[in-house]
């Protein structure tokens, strides 16, 4: 929860800032400001409502409307009867026919904070005088829909519009699955308006997009002969979009008019139709209800067969209602639609009336708004990384935005097609979604805000860092490549980064920025490791010169002296010599505590576990796992050097696919200089002890013919120990638990292979169980309980 706190934190601070800004300003200058928050709002809403396109986020939308609120109260003189502060935005856009509802369709008050929630409710409680029972919802993401029932069968289906006068959409809502023409029992009233919220569900989103990056291609193929590739992709684009969200979707496809599309449009039209869906929410004109509560209310309306929500609850109290909100807030996705927030009524029908409504919005109702997942940023440019497997992936630089708790400037597009299918321009204004901590993504582009300017991105043909032509490592893949793995600095930089992590060698000295110092320093120019293989034969005396171009740690552009202009640099393996060392005669620089410290520790990575040593080389899909099973088996490198790909394959855990990865890796001649190099610099890559590959099993033991897998700690074993034991035994030590193995020795710390070992009904041992076990055979293991 901590993220979207400290968003929230952030739009409370803005909104203090608006009144704050707003108290400081002139009669003049204020009125000014308004103005020009009026026309940005209206014309937002004129593309929202009518066009079911958003032109700027709906963060900042609500900020715009909070802020002119602000202005107005503290110049009440600047309010007036039509400010977007008082009145429900959506005309009708005019092109459908329009009809006037009975009773007037409002707009909701929003809120921003747990802390402004709580105080809402506490006026609402004591402006009604009584204790209030709270009725929460989700705030369905979706468009209102008024249906007018007359006896029993619907007359009219029309959008919210201005609240008086709405657009209608009865042939489309006749075909939204779940809004009923007649509805069941009997008793109806002479005329009654269910209100609603129209939604595409999000499964169902999804799949419309699917289908209309499907149409789209079938467009294009239809006009290529036309017009040509570039213009058949852009009439393409143009008729088939990507939808930015549910919402807008839906808006769209209820407003549409079907019966002029024809062709592909139709096709389009009528899935669109088919994707809608309606949850009741509401009542308009109804004179007299024989129900007493809104949650009864829509108990009524389920009897007669129209659809109501299955997420709303009752609660009694606040801290009910603040629980419901942290909970929807904690699954947020979790639901069947979008959402972004939560409505909460007062449940009771008589203090509806008591409690009235504002010309915008009633008073009985607020909508709790989550800090927004969704905002618009501006795509500075798309740039190509090469990583360590020399794969090249654009990525967008966007301008920093504040999402779901933290700022963001970048986000992977993947590959070259990725960029098409997203249809962005390097210029565009584009939709960025980060929800908690899942990845930012670009969705895609605000089409609507392009002035031409804009430019495509070209997928460049040779590797930034290199030089060398980029191509897709074997044919059919999308993925571009640099095929210089051996000296593309970028690869070796990586690698070298790869090598120094938690799940290799771990050496901690060795991270991003020592990695760059090392292979790409601006000084020297030829760099200590052209690759990796020098990386444990490095000297005092090579280290201390290096300089570095500093960096910055967000955007990873140089960093720059305001006065000199030039690019910051940093000498991080030296340091001047203390008074007492120039006494003693040294006159240059002294190496710096992190150079001492890297030294130190690659050297003792030479003696490390024989498995960090293997995932350190680098090698295809060996990583801690595989390199667990290939060192629990064979004990040493060389006895995989020597191994057949068959035996390699043989060892549980290692399978086929890594068993060719490895023959193959081993089989490059600069692979094999660097494993000479690392062995002449005395890194050991052998467990001291191991009986070697299958000599156990082959001498026998007690557990030949047996597997077991060792999990959790084991009193009086290491990890690899435990291993070891097993092979020692003759037995098998696997990493993975299946129907074919015969034990498994869980310590504490055991997680999912214990519980797949119970689910298999596999016998489970103890530390101790385990030590007769691999002693002693598995006869000598007390007998079951029970059994
Ligand atoms: N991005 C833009 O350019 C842009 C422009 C205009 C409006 N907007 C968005 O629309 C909002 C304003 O629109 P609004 O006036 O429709 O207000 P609103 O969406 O904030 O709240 C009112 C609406 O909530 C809907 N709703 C969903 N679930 C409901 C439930 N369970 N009970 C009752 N009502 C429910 C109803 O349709 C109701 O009309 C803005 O806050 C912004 O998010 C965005
Ligand atoms: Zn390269």
């Amino acid at each position: 929860m901590s993220s979207p706190e400290a968003a929230q934190a952030t739009d409370a601070a803005q909104v203090t800032d608006a009144a704050q800004a707003a108290a400081s300003m002139s009669l003049g200058e204020a009125n000014e400001r308004a103005q020009e928050l009026r026309a940005r709002i209206e014309e937002a809403s004129a593309a929202y409502y009518g066009r079911d396109a958003s032109i700027i986020d709906d963060a900042t939308y609500d900020a715009l409307v909070r802020e002119l609120d602000a202005l107005e109260r503290e110049h009440p003189e600047l309010q007036s009867q039509d400010s977007p502060t008082q009145t429900v935005q959506g005309a009708a856009a005019g092109g459908l026919p329009t009809i006037e509802h009975l009773d007037r369709m409002l707009s909701l008050d929003n809120v921003f904070s747990l802390d402004e929630l709580r105080e809402w409710c506490t006026k609402a409680e004591a402006a009604s005088g009584r204790p209030v029972r709270w009725l929460s919802e989700l705030k369905i993401d979706g468009l209102a829909i008024n249906l007018r029932y007359e006896r029993g069968a619907l007359t009219s289906a029309a959008t919210r519009g201005d609240g008086r006068v709405g657009e209608i959409v009865t042939p489309n809502a006749l075909r939204v699955a779940g809004i009923p023409e007649r509805l069941s029992g009997e008793g109806h009233p002479e005329v009654v308006e269910v209100r609603g919220e129209a939604f595409i569900p999000t499964q169902a989103f999804h799949e419309l997009n699917a289908l209309q990056e499907a149409l789209r291609e079938r467009a294009y193929e239809d006009a290529l002969p036309r017009l040509g590739e570039e213009r058949a992709r852009k009439s393409a684009a143009n008729r088939f979009p990507t939808f930015a969200n549910p919402r807008n979707a839906a808006s769209g496809g209820l407003r549409q008019q079907l019966e002029k599309k024809s062709g592909l449009e139709r096709e389009a039209g009528d899935a669109r139709v088919a994707a809608l869906r309606m949850y009741v929410h509401g009542i308009g004109a109804w004179p007299d209800p024989p129900v007493a509560a809104q949650s009864e209310v829509y108990e009524l309306l389920a009897s007669w067969g129209l659809p109501t929500s299955p997420h709303s609850s009752v609660e009694d109290d606040v801290d009910g209602v603040v629980a419901f909100v942290e909970r929807v807030g904690g699954d947020r996705h979790g639901f069947e639609h979008e959402l972004d927030g939560v409505v909460v009524k007062v449940d009771e029908l008589a203090l509806h009336a008591e409690l009235g409504q504002t010309s915008r919005a009633p008073r009985w109702a607020i909508a709790y708004k989550y800090p927004p997942e969704e905002v618009h940023t501006r795509l500075l440019d798309i740039v190509v990384s090469v990583g360590r497997t020399g794969r090249a992936t654009p990525f967008a630089i966007m301008e920093p935005v504040h999402v779901a708790g933290s700022v963001v400037r970048q986000a992977t597009l993947h590959n070259q097609d990725v960029v098409r299918a997203k249809g962005v321009l390097i210029g565009d204004t584009v939709v960025l979604r980060k929800a908690g901590d899942v990845i930012p993504e670009v969705l895609g582009p605000v089409a609507d805000l392009r002035d031409g300017s804009e430019r495509e991105f070209v997928m460049p043909s040779a590797c930034p860092e290199c030089g060398t032509e980029l191509r897709p490592m074997k044919e059919g893949d999308i993925d571009l490549r640099c095929p210089n793995a051996r000296s593309c600095p970028a690869q070796v930089r990586g690698r070298v980064e790869h090598i120094g992590s938690r799940g290799a060698l771990d050496v901690e000295a060795l991270g991003e920025v020592t990695a760059a110092a090392l292979t790409q320093p601006s000084h020297p120019a030829e760099p200590p490791l052209v690759t990796e293989a020098r990386l444990f034969s490095l000297t005092m005396d090579e280290l201390v010169p290096i300089e570095v171009v500093v960096r910055d740690g967000e955007t990873g552009e140089p960093k720059v002296d305001e006065e000199t202009g030039e690019p910051v640099r940093r000498r991080p393996f030296q340091r001047n010599p203390t008074a007492a060392e120039k006494k003693a005669g040294a006159t240059g620089p002294q190496p710096s505590k992190q150079a001492q410290t890297l030294l130190a520790e690659l050297e003792r990575a030479k003696e490390k576990d024989l498995w960090r040593q293997l995932v350190s080389l680098n090698i295809r899909h060996v990583g801690p796992v595989a390199a667990r099973a290939l060192a629990g088996w064979f004990g040493s490198l060389q006895a995989i050097e020597e191994a057949t790909p068959q035996e390699l394959a043989e060892v549980e855990g290692v399978g086929p696919i890594i068993a060719d990865a490895v023959v193959e890796w081993l089989a490059v001649d600069w692979h094999r200089e660097i494993v000479q190099a690392w062995r002449d610099a005395g890194v050991r890559f052998a467990t001291p002890g191991h009986p070697g590959p299958g000599a156990a099993a082959e001498a026998g033991g007690p557990l030949v013919g047996i597997t077991v897998v060792a999990t959790g700690t084991l009193e009086g074993y290491t990890r690899e120990g435990a291993q070891e034991a097993i092979i020692a035994a003759g037995g098998k030590a696997a990493s993975s638990v299946s129907k074919k193995t015969d034990y498994v020795a869980a310590g504490p710390g055991a997680g999912s292979k214990l519980a797949k070992a119970e689910e298999l009904g596999i016998r489970i041992l103890d530390a101790e169980q385990f030590r007769i076990l691999v002693e002693q055979g598995p006869e000598a293991l007390p007998a079951v309980d029970g059994a």
